[in-house]
């Protein structure tokens, strides 16, 4: 399948309005994602990234109305398995929501070892998945089996194996073929890769993509590691202290980056092909969910700050829409020149 280029989202598989995570903690209310507005369109992948703290989990479990007690979730999350057939997810009942997770929308997460069983073998963790959602088993072997394939596993041998067997990088990938096998319409990852080392990561990363281009997949990759989805995704959300701060095309938000925070992000590594391990840290601390800096919740980071940004929240937007490039910014105007990019080499497939 040609995957699909649209700046702005056309054909939206979610759309999130207003949608708020939060805790009752002693110290106060927590919101750990903060009113999010965001859609994402069907077929691409969206490279969520944003610091430690920053939200990204949250958003993932807010996608799959799975934030865990006693978090709260409200506000409006749509998702359209098919084009105008809108479900809203977060007034499915127990079991309703049961059968869309995994069906319709599955998940990984860091840590393949943690989502398996130990004392069953990868077949049987497949076969059970399988028989659980009332599929098709052998069938759905036969489709484990060309996921395994086409994640460059030995089928066989990975079936027979014990999760304990299995290197990292071999069982997160089986992990993600295991996510795969009811044909869901979306995979949610969290951090997938966050465990193995950096050859393996871009590997799965390619395999990602490729799996994303030849079925049609939806695909929602949340990670505190901009260079890791600049090759990935077809757009890139910014998350800073539970809101999104900026979102666009990938290649325009790493090339023309609009907000002082995603520039700093960018700035703090040399190039996009540098280990995680390599970059420098941005200044300053992120904001602590119970106390949130008023206005621009970047100001006290922000060398643009001025009295503005500490009383008015600025809203996601651009002057040109059309583009698909929004950020949260007063002074988006002038952001180029008072942190220029200091990024060298971009290599990014536009
Ligand atoms: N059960 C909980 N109760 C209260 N606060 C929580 C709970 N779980 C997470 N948080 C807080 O929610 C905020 C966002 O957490 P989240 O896990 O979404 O961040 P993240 O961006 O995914 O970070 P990381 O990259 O470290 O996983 C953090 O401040 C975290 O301390």
């Amino acid at each position: 399948m040609q995957r699909k280029r649209t700046k702005t989202v056309e054909d939206p598989i979610f759309e999130v309005r207003d949608t708020t995570v939060s805790f009752d903690m002693d110290r106060g209310e927590s919101k750990v994602l903060n009113e999010v507005d965001i859609d994402v369109e069907r077929g691409e992948v969206l490279g969520v990234v944003g610091e430690s703290g920053s939200g990204k989990s949250m958003f993932a479990s807010a996608l799959l109305n799975a934030v865990v007690d006693p978090g709260q979730l409200t506000g409006d999350i749509t998702f359209y398995p098919e084009p105008e057939k809108p479900v809203d997810l977060l007034s499915l009942s127990q079991s309703e929501i049961k059968q869309v997770r995994w069906e319709e929308i599955s998940m990984v997460f860091q840590g393949a070892m943690s989502s398996f069983n130990p004392t069953m073998s990868i077949r049987d963790h497949f076969r059970e998945t399988l028989a659980v959602h009332d599929y098709d088993v052998e069938e759905g072997m036969e489709r484990a089996e060309d996921l395994l394939s086409d994640l460059y596993l030995e089928s066989d041998q990975v079936l027979d194996s014990y999760p304990h067997e299995l290197s990292g990088g071999m069982s997160q990938r089986a992990l993600i073929a295991l996510s795969l096998v009811l044909k869901p319409e979306v995979l949610v990852m969290d951090e997938p890769t966050a465990a193995l080392d950096l050859l393996m990561q871009r590997s799965i990363i390619r395999l990602i993509r490729q799996i994303a281009d030849e079925r049609d997949l939806t695909i929602v990759f949340i990670t505190h590691d901009l260079p890791l989805v600049a090759n990935l995704a077809d757009r890139i959300a910014v998350l800073y202290a539970f809101e999104f701060v900026e979102v666009g095309p990938a290649y325009e938000v790493l090339t023309e980056a609009k907000h002082p925070y995603t520039r700093a992000l960018l700035n703090s590594t040399p190039n996009l092909e540098t280990p995680r391990e390599q970059m420098r840290p941005i200044e300053g601390a992120a904001p602590d969910p119970v106390s949130v800096p008023n206005g621009c919740s970047y100001h006290p980071r922000c060398p643009l700050a001025d009295a503005t940004c500490e009383r008015d929240d600025p809203p996601l937007e651009s002057d040109t829409p059309e583009d698909g490039h929004v950020a949260a910014c007063h002074y988006v105007d002038t952001v180029p020149e008072t942190v220029p990019l200091t990024l060298q080499e971009v290599k990014v497939n536009e």
